[in-house]
């Protein structure tokens, strides 16, 4: 059966998953800001999410530090090395070796051996994207079941559809060798006939789907449920719809239910939530590594339209080498414009933003990725997270800010920011056509403590200069 269920999660290739889904309509209806092509086009967190799923090409390590607090001091801590001493059944270790693990992952090393103790130990646990969170809890869930009951006793909710069949995926390929352990998807399209009981061991999905087969419809008995795992916490319940069902599922599992929450980030609100909803948890956080603008220089130019911004973003290129380049715009349409300008004078472009399905995107980045473009124009859809080492030039084309208007110091370091990982040294262009622009350029270079100096556009020996 799981192979049934691992070969569904197979049989829908990237395309189908993130393509043809409606995507593209979430994107909208979930970020009325990306309604308009002249107003700020963001990200959407649920996208952003799939996205970095999806492009990621294998493990992030990290050597920051695990940070950990205990309510109960009496909790067993400790952390493994292999993944042989956490006991795990034969088939299952079988199908984590079969993945190309070969040790655990710094989280995996501190949250596995907890999540899998007795008696059963509730986590919180953050740490960034990639670092394998998916795969400690998937492999929890797994370890957890009683193959011999047929009744689900593992519950895993997603954020979006394409985010469950992601952790569904890695779920199926791990239970490989498990073919006792049933595994089902609690997502739109999947139905079940009125007065059925569901029959296998592991659910996941969404919480809609979940609220309307264990609580609407009994099809199968909360009650039973001894894991509960909420990924993308973060996302999950900062939108208010999602916060409310997982309060309703939860109401319903039995105060012995193990609870699992992974995210890579938790902001204050969420994190109380969190601490409010799981009794008594081991909270561990991996510390993570901060992008930081040392190495970066940081300039300003003084421009009056956007046509001076675009000659200012030729000239420099005209004089200076550059590796590759990302441009930020605020708005769709501005770098629907400026790639146009662009392309047509002879400059090899890509141009990623919101409108984009995320199969487009990762096609996008692939190729920027591959250096078939040199420049990549995009909108706040990529602020963090695209880690392209071949990226000397960073252009915020329109500052970057908040919705008030105020300097957006956190997207500015996103934008420009280097991890330790990819720390070579790069430049920072910042184009300012309007006292807001200045005011938010001065208030960045306030909040940073880092100054960001003039640049004369006209002088070609100045620009010069910054590429040495
Ligand atoms: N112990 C390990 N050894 C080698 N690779 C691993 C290990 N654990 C996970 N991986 C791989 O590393 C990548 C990231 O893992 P995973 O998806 O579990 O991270 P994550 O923290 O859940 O990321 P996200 O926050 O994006 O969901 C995946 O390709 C996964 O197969």
């Amino acid at each position: 059966m799981a192979n049934q269920w691992g070969q569904k999660a197979e049989e829908l290739e990237i395309s189908n998953k993130v393509a043809g889904l409606g995507l593209n309509k979430s994107i909208k209806s979930l970020n009325q800001t990306t309604d308009s092509e002249e107003s700020a086009d963001n990200a959407n967190p649920a996208d952003t999410s799939l996205l970095m799923k999806i492009i990621r090409q294998g493990l992030v390590e990290s050597k920051l530090d695990i940070e950990i607090q205990r309510k109960d001091p009496n909790s067993p801590l400790y952390s493994v090395k292999t993944f042989e001493a956490l006991h795990l059944k034969p088939n299952l270790l079988k199908g984590v070796y079969a993945m190309g693990f070969n040790a655990p992952s710094k989280i995996q090393e501190t949250a596995l051996p907890t999540l899998l103790a007795d008696p059963p130990q509730n986590m919180i646990a953050q740490s960034q994207s990639g670092t394998g969170k998916t795969a400690a809890f998937v492999l929890a869930m797994l370890s957890r079941v009683d193959p011999t009951k047929n009744y689900p006793q593992v519950l895993c909710l997603s954020p979006t559809y394409e985010l469950a069949i992601q952790t569904g995926e890695v779920a199926a390929k791990m239970a490989k060798f498990c073919p006792e352990i049933k595994l089902k998807y609690a997502v739109r399209g999947e139905e079940v006939p009125r007065g059925t009981k569901i029959t296998d061991h592991i659910l996941i999905g969404t919480p809609g789907k979940m609220m309307d087969w264990g609580v609407r419809f009994g099809m199968f008995d909360m009650n039973k449920i001894k894991v509960f795992v909420l990924d993308e916490a973060d996302v999950m319940i900062d939108r208010q719809g999602h916060q409310d069902q997982c309060i309703r599922i939860h109401k319903c599992l039995p105060t012995t239910c193990q609870m699992m929450f992974f995210s890579a980030t938790y902001d204050t609100a969420v994190m109380e939530f969190a601490e409010i909803i799981v009794p008594n948890p081991i909270i561990i956080r991996l510390l993570r590594e901060e992008e930081s603008l040392d190495n970066i220089k940081q300039y300003y130019v003084k421009c009056k339209s956007p046509e001076e911004k675009y000659t200012a973003i030729c000239n420099i290129y005209g004089v200076i080498t550059i590796g590759q380049a990302i441009i930020f715009c605020h708005t769709r349409k501005t770098a629907s414009w400026l790639s146009e300008k662009m392309s047509s004078d002879g400059h090899s472009v890509a141009v990623l933003s919101g409108e984009l399905t995320v199969e487009q995107r990762i096609a996008v980045l692939d190729r920027f990725r591959a250096g078939l473009e040199k420049v990549l124009i995009t909108t706040n859809v990529l602020s963090r997270g695209i880690d392209v080492e071949q990226v000397t030039l960073v252009v915020n084309f329109d500052m970057p800010m908040d919705l008030d208007r105020k300097a957006d110091c956190e997207t500015y370091l996103h934008r420009i920011g280097r991890t330790g990982r990819f720390g070579k040294a790069g430049i920072a262009i910042n184009l300012i056509d309007s006292s807001l622009a200045m005011q938010i350029c001065s208030d960045i270079e306030a909040h940073f403590g880092k100054k960001i100096q003039l640049l004369d556009i006209e002088d070609a020996e100045e620009i010069e200069k910054i590429g040495a």
